[in-house]
């Protein structure tokens, strides 16, 4: 029978002091800043999940530790992760108060996704309600300043934040609102690193690469980046040992992730499916996808900041990466969520080239392939009951895209393209039809 992974077991050292908070514990956060954290000992991470409990409590059983298998196309290679000194399910609400509250935390990490930067319904129950509370104990408790770092895949995700937490705490206390203004440090990153839901197989792959029983694996690829720009008033991990990097402004990163891997990612999600491919690597390994990835990138390079060499660089790199069998990237998991990720990922590229006269084939696919997933598939989106009642209604891409931008829905020429496209989607998904 294999030992069960603990710090005992690895001989792992024990848990640092808890000097850095995590909010949306999931595979992400544990491939990407768990480790660049684990390069400096002295900090440990309080990880919390609010939705999810089984997997904090297996970490707890594991002492916070967990396998990150990194698979290229050579011989996956397992590490063991010693960065989380403890899990935490959100009933454990006391101790969240108390680790923000407390002077020796310097930061708050967050992988909440992009829906969870919505501010609305029951704010106590929701991520940024429960950041909102902790700040709240710590503007009462001793008011030591303190940096948020999101890491979710949105544009100015630090000024993001902001906004988030600004419009949750109306109708606060005046007091803490300036404190919150004067403190509160919103970083801006730019994340990357594919990291998909782990299966069972990875945890049967655990046990063999590590020789112990490990039930919350992670599996990734062997690329990693992190930039960051902005303050962080109580010191930080130095993540540079890891490779990640300082700037002052990461607008032009921003973009050339959100479009170009963000972007290929959605329009494979949606148009993938409807031409029988599951995973990203099975889709870039089909003529149509791949010719429509690499027209997308075409069109958003006519719009990008970065210099055209960069451009093709990183496109040839997102190719490796995208055809590597090492890492199945599910298309239905990059598939949710799809009212939160277009906006930033699709349409800044659509909106640019309709200005220029032209339309565009692969944001017209990607379009018509998300109308198709909200009729035919299961729907993960925090708006999906509006968005799949109006996909099947009539007049449906009009209605479907008005929910995103007013001004694209009524571009006539626009909503002809797209509701063309289903139709070729449609036929060429049938073969006999
Ligand atoms: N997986 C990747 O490859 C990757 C890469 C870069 C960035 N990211 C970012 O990280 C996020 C999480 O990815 P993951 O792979 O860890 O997913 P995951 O499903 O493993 O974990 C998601 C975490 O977010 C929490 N969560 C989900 N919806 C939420 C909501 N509405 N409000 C608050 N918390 C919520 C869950 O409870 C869980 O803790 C992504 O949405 C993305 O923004 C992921
Ligand atoms: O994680 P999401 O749901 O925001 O998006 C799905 C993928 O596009 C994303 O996870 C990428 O794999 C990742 O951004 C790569 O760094």
């Amino acid at each position: 029978m294999t030992t069960r992974l603990t710090r005992a077991a690895a001989h792992a050292r024990p848990p640092a002091p808890v000097r850095a908070v995590h909010l949306g514990l999931g595979a992400f956060h544990r491939a990407h800043q768990a480790v660049y954290t684990m390069a400096d000992p002295d900090w440990g991470i309080a990880a919390y999940t609010f939705r999810n409990t089984e997997l904090p409590r297996r970490l707890a059983e594991q002492d916070g530790l967990y396998s990150l298998q990194v698979r290229g196309d050579g011989e996956p290679q397992a590490q063991i992760v010693d960065a989380i000194s403890r899990a935490h399910p959100g009933s454990d609400t006391d101790q969240w108060l108390a680790d923000l509250a407390s002077p020796d935390v310097a930061l708050l990490t967050l992988t909440i996704t992009e829906a969870g930067y919505q501010v609305s319904g029951d704010q106590d129950s929701a991520a940024i309600g429960r950041v909102v509370a902790g700040l709240r104990g710590r503007h009462r408790a001793s008011g030591t300043p303190i940096a948020l770092v999101p890491c979710d895949n949105l544009p100015g995700n630090g000024g993001v934040l902001r906004e988030a937490i600004r419009t949750a705490a109306e109708g606060e206390d005046p007091g803490f609102r300036s404190w919150i203004e004067d403190h509160v440090s919103f970083v801006d990153t730019v994340v990357d690193r594919i990291t998909p839901a782990a299966t069972e197989q990875d945890v049967a792959n655990a046990a063999r690469l590590t020789g112990l029983e490990d039930r919350a694996p992670v599996v990734t690829e062997p690329f990693s980046e992190w930039l960051l720009a902005g303050d962080f008033p109580l010191g930080r991990p130095a993540w540079e040992k890891a490779g990640a990097r300082f700037a002052d402004d990461l607008a032009a990163y921003e973009q050339r992730k959100l479009w170009f891997l963000n972007g290929a990612h959605t329009l494979l999600a949606y148009v993938g499916p409807a031409l029988g491919c599951a995973t990203v690597d099975e889709a870039v390994g089909h003529p149509v996808l791949a010719g429509l990835t690499e027209s997308w990138w075409d069109i958003a390079s006519r719009h990008a900041s970065l210099p055209a060499e960069d451009l093709t660089d990183y496109r040839q790199r997102l190719l490796e990466r995208f055809s590597s069998r090492g890492v199945r990237h599910n298309l239905l998991q990059i598939a949710a969520d799809g009212s939160q990720k277009i906006p930033a990922r699709i349409l800044p590229v659509l909106r640019a080239e309709r200005a220029a006269q032209r339309m565009p084939e692969a944001p017209v696919a990607a379009l018509a392939g998300w109308l198709i997933h909200l009729r035919d598939r299961p729907v993960r989106d925090p708006r999906a009951d509006e968005l799949v009642s109006l996909a099947r209604s009539t007049d449906a891409p009009r209605r479907v895209l008005s929910t995103l931008d007013a001004t694209l829905a009524d571009d006539r020429e626009l909503i002809s393209a797209v509701e063309d496209y289903v139709e070729h989607l449609r036929l060429s998904s049938c073969p006999t039809g």
